[in-house]
């Protein structure tokens, strides 16, 4: 028999207004337990709106939450505070506490503690009055904040900022690492090229509108494949291409095949005709350039 996977997220045509401004449509979306779900779109999307939400942080006009199956609003929260960690917009931090202070307000287990002090490297200050922390460390205690529990679900907006290259990529691989024991995340960055690394799931927002939600794997297959080509003699070698039917185009000292082709052919048609090839490589657009792509093809 198949098992059922479990849903942690569902969310059935929220709606939001601030005043006479419709912020979010009429969003819908689920997940499963164990994903990394990347939340992406233009600033003012409603990408944190969403995640307060999600959080029970706002009386929405109209809709559905549910988070492991229990409703979720203003009232009714009681899943968000046994199963959520979050670190929304900037870390609630008190000045006057040490980072660990604050650590023990969220847990009694000092083992725990000890675990994201060390996995996130900040035992040379978490012993400091967090009034003294530069924007790095208070962003990475509120990360510690979002994890110390080891939640069910972890909410993440922007968590990558103010984050020194190592930091981030020890975060990474944090949360792969979580993920792989059956913690779900839900991330918003707008530095897709760290976000495409771990997430397996994309929901794209716009104008308070889900767009999208794809696999990686889904993306992955619609990126756009081309093959850039340089030869000595490019006018003559498009005349050729053309002629033998591939999809060329000349741009600047390059010729774009802008399909995928089969390699061998394709030298050989150009060495037959006694073209010497310069420079050859094979490209693929990232996931910025087809959320992009996307985001442009709606709009036209
Ligand atoms: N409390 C509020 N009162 C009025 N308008 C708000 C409020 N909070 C958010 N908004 C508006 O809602 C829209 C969505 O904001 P939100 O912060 O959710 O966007 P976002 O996708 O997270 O953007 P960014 O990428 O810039 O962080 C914006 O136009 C914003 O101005």
């Amino acid at each position: 028999m198949q098992r059922v996977q479990e849903k942690m997220v569902r969310v059935v045509g929220l709606r939001q207004t601030f005043g006479h401004r419709i912020v979010l449509r009429d969003v819908n979306f689920e997940f499963s337990a164990g994903k990394i779900v990347g939340l992406v779109g233009p600033n003012g999307a409603g990408k944190t709106t969403v995640m307060k939400a999600l959080l029970g942080l706002l009386p929405t006009d109209a809709g559905n939450v549910r988070i492991l199956g229990q409703p979720v609003s203003v009232n009714t929260h009681s899943v968000v505070t046994q199963q959520v960690g979050a670190l929304i917009e900037r870390p609630a931090i008190y000045p006057f506490l040490s980072g660990w202070q604050q650590l023990q307000l969220m847990t009694t287990s000092e083992k725990q503690i000890t675990w994201v002090v060390q996995v996130l490297q900040m035992d040379a200050y978490i012993h400091r009055a967090a009034k003294r922390y530069s924007l790095g460390m208070k962003q990475k205690l509120g990360i510690a904040m979002a994890l110390v529990n080891r939640p069910r679900l972890v909410i993440l907006d922007e968590p990558m900022n103010g984050l020194d290259p190592q930091s981030v990529k020890r975060l990474r691989h944090l949360i792969v690492q979580m993920a792989g024991k059956g913690t779900t995340f839900l991330i918003s960055s707008h530095i897709l090229s760290e976000l495409e690394k771990i997430v397996d799931t994309v929901i794209l927002i716009d104008q308070g509108e889900v767009l999208l939600q794809r696999t990686m794997t889904q993306l992955r297959e619609s990126a756009r494949q081309s093959l850039v080509v340089q030869t000595t003699e490019n006018a003559w070698a498009l005349r050729v291409l053309l002629q033998a039917d591939y999809p060329v185009t000349q741009r600047v000292r390059n010729l774009i095949v802008t399909k995928p082709v089969a390699l061998t052919p394709l030298l050989r048609t150009l060495l037959d005709a006694h073209i010497q090839i310069l420079k050859i490589n094979q490209y693929q657009e990232d996931l910025e350039t087809v959320l992009l792509r996307l985001l442009t093809e709606r709009k036209v």
